[in-house]
């Protein structure tokens, strides 16, 4: 593990750390901001962000603007990659398919399979490397945490805690894609990471995965009106499934937002503290 970038930000110190993943056959960066609650030695909860299709962790931590707030509630901030990386990790020239975008699931389709295991890798995996840092580090943690993220990264957010009911205590998306198997971003990562089993496809699709769901976690989505990837999302199929079934959910159309980083900064802040009231309560 080696830190790659360290600056002192609110008080807490945002750093990037590399670090070989044996779950990616890879090399790996992550953002870790630490409020300055953490440096001083106070147990803090742990928040995992993850990004969008074409990110790296860097745009969560020069553009969400979340370490002022993070600071003031006492949040650890851990935003990873959004797939495997490197000369030796296939790829594919479009932008919404290999590198960046990972799609947070374990790939079983040939050439992915062998590295694409994004959902191993955030949820045990970088976690389990995180917890030895910041044990290295005198760094302590409560032992809660949650996860949030944007569009694909809200996709990975709400399916991850899906699939692992107790591993989050909180849980919130910006743009997410809510049922990847209904519309073209996810069907084409997914004909390629998962093949064409329409049960693999339910299995990593929140919509689908909300009836069966062992938790009742509320989720917070924020959305704005203006996004030019509204097709792609659909929240108002998410709306639908958990009015059927009680699932908590609250659900903002933001009126002239788009789908950037501008729209994710303007609602970072309601977001950390619907983390911190989970997390901290
Ligand atoms: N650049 C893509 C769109 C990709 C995109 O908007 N990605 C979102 C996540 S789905 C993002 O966060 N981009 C990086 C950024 O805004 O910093 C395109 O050509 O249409």
């Amino acid at each position: 593990m080696q830190r790659t970038e360290h600056h002192a930000s609110f008080g807490g110190r945002q750093e990037v750390w590399q670090h070989t993943s044996t779950t990616l056959g890879c090399d790996m960066k992550f953002g870790l901001y630490l409020p300055p609650a953490a440096l001083a030695g106070e147990a803090c909860p742990l928040l995992y962000w993850l990004s969008g299709l074409t990110c790296t962790e860097q745009n969560f931590i020069t553009k969400a603007g979340a370490q002022q707030v993070a600071a003031e509630l006492g949040l650890i901030l851990i935003a990873p990659d959004t797939s495997p990386r490197g000369d030796n990790v296939p790829n594919d020239p479009a932008y919404d398919l290999g590198q960046g975008a990972g799609f947070y699931l374990n790939a079983t389709q040939a050439p992915w399979a062998k590295n694409y295991r994004m959902e191993d890798y955030v949820v045990d995996e970088l976690p389990t490397a995180l917890a030895a840092l910041l044990a290295q580090q005198g760094v302590k943690t409560t032992g809660r945490q949650g996860i949030f993220g944007h569009s694909m990264g809200g996709h990975g957010a709400l399916t991850l805690a899906l699939r692992h009911p107790g591993r989050y205590q909180s849980l919130s998306a910006f743009a997410p894609i809510v049922a990847p198997r209904l519309v073209p971003w996810g069907q084409k990562v997914f004909t390629a990471y998962l093949g064409d089993d329409p049960a693999a496809w339910a299995a990593h699709d929140a919509v689908s995965l909300i009836a069966t769901a062992q938790d009742r976690l509320p989720i917070l989505v924020d959305q704005g009106t203006d996004d030019e990837f509204l097709k792609q999302l659909q929240p108002e199929l998410l709306q639908a499934e958990c009015d059927q079934v009680g699932h908590p959910l609250t659900l903002r159309m933001q009126p002239g937002y788009d789908h950037s980083y501008y729209f994710i900064a303007s609602f970072m802040g309601d977001h950390l503290r619907h983390h911190a009231t989970a997390l901290r309560g």
